[in-house]
């Protein structure tokens, strides 16, 4: 397999690229990210596509979330803890209540490009160019601002890697100990309905795991966490740029994150970014709405997984909640027909955004549960495993989705409205939602008799 070049991809033709004036300084930023290390390993990429595989076969559970659109200056030790820290909560809460291996996957160290559904933005009769992300333009709204600019990829790089290396030193070096449950809530908002729930369940894990350690149960596995960066492969000049073929196998693999996804605005079977990715040997999302043809669908799994492998497929279905229960079935039934068995994820908040009268972009909590629940109902009625969730979130507790815990109202967006772009579950709601999940999951899995228990070959955390 080899990787097209360049200007063949471009050839071939891309939606939602950036409008870039300074070829030269293209080419430069282009060369230096093609003179920089690979961000992730090949091999890691191959890890995480066997652990999707066990998600695909329904012995697994994978938990993909995190920020809609990282922003440089959201590159702080703080921000990436309590991201961590909440994903972690939330994939322990899963583990312990549903008794299901979770997978865990970051929207991160790479989330920097946003498809827009407008090219140009108009405030007050200016009209500009569109906030693209940061390694796009700025939120700035000024004409310098919104100005596409080649230099941010490389900032993106750098910021990425200096993520990737705080991400990595606190999933191995003992800030995911299990052991320390209990403490990565410590300092967050209290008395919540949802702060006693964890804190009961985490006094649960300790007891179970103080049995399990007088057991003789080794210490790395309490101490060390699998986790896995990803983002949507959106912009050709960085992700070509990170395409490298491995040395060990000599095939080629995006080494811009583990798992990359296409979204639901560019992957046209005939465009770029279905051809870059078909050639990459990493796990691959694709991100599909209600509006999928069934002949697309057909010839998107075809092209990205032509030997029907084990885990490279995922996908993130956001249909929104009104849509999910009629529109899910053919979707499933046309990829079977295929022959393939995807992993099937839910994306419950792109299709359940909405604007309140006060201009706020929001989704609300129990729309978001609505769109989940359906989607268990759905693969309940084929059979299929319902294999993930896919989620915009953050560990900060922001205000930017209404509902669940804490019952945001519209009026409560304007406190913390952070977001550079989707409003996010902030951590409160994010645990939630993983104690609702938990409970559909564990009846999805007892209904199955899966027992992890008598599975100790597929666990390894
Ligand atoms: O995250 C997805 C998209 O980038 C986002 O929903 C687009 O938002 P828009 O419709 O405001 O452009
Ligand atoms: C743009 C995104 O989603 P979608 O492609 O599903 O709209 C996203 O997940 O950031």
């Amino acid at each position: 397999m080899t990787i097209p070049s360049l200007p063949d991809l471009h050839a071939i033709g891309a939606s939602q690229q950036p409008t870039y004036l300074d070829r030269a300084a293209v080419d430069a930023a282009v060369a230096e990210l093609g003179a920089r290390p690979p961000l992730v390993f090949a091999g890691e990429c191959d890890d995480l596509k066997a652990r999707i595989a066990d998600v695909a076969q329904g012995r697994a559970f994978l938990l993909q979330a995190g920020d809609c659109a990282e922003t440089f200056d959201s590159v702080t030790a703080v921000n990436i803890r309590n991201s961590l820290r909440v994903q972690l909560s939330m994939a322990v809460v899963l583990q312990y209540a549903a008794q299901v291996p979770v997978v865990k996957v970051g929207r991160i160290a790479g989330q920097y490009a946003k498809p827009r559904s407008n090219d140009d933005e108009t405030r007050e009769g200016v009209t500009l160019p569109s906030y693209r992300g940061d390694a796009v333009n700025r939120l700035a709204f000024t004409p310098e601002g919104r100005a596409h600019d080649p230099h941010r990829l490389v900032e993106v790089y750098n910021l990425s890697a200096a993520t990737l290396n705080l991400v990595r030193a606190f999933v191995q070096g003992g800030f995911a100990d299990l052991r320390t449950v209990h403490s990565w809530n410590s300092d967050f908002v209290r008395n919540s309905r949802v702060e006693a729930r964890y804190e009961a369940l985490s006094a649960e894990i300790e007891r179970a795991l103080a049995f399990m350690v007088t057991c003789g149960v080794s210490d790395d596995a309490l101490k060390v966490v699998h986790y896995y960066a990803s983002h949507e492969a959106l912009l050709l000049e960085y992700e070509h740029a990170l395409a490298r073929i491995d040395s060990r196998t000599g095939q080629p693999y995006g080494t811009s994150g583990h798992m990359l996804w296409i979204g639901e605005r560019t992957r046209q079977i005939d465009g770029a970014h279905v051809e870059l990715l078909s050639r990459l040997r990493n796990p691959i999302g694709i991100k599909v709405g209600p509006s999928v043809a069934a002949s697309d669908l057909r010839a998107l799994v075809e092209k990205l997984d032509p030997d029907n492998e084990p885990g490279r497929l995922t996908l993130i279905t956001r249909l929104g909640a009104k849509k999910v229960r009629d529109a899910l079935p053919a979707i499933i039934e046309t990829v079977q027909a295929t022959g393939r068995t995807p992993a099937w994820v839910c994306d419950p908040m792109h299709g359940n955004t909405f604007a309140t009268d006060n201009g706020y972009k929001t989704r609300a909590f129990p729309v978001i549960w609505d769109e989940v629940d359906g989607f268990f109902d759905v693969h309940r009625e084929l059979g299929t495993w319902p294999g993930g969730v896919h989620l915009e979130l953050t560990g900060n507790d922001v205000t930017e989705c209404v509902g669940g815990v804490g019952e945001l109202a519209e009026a409560d967006l304007a406190h913390r409205y952070e977001t550079a772009c989707d409003p996010r579950l902030n951590r409160n709601q994010g645990l939630e939602l993983a104690f609702y999940l938990a409970e559909r999951l564990n009846e999805d899995r007892t209904r199955r008799g899966y027992n992890p228990a008598q599975d100790f070959e597929a666990i390894d955390l």
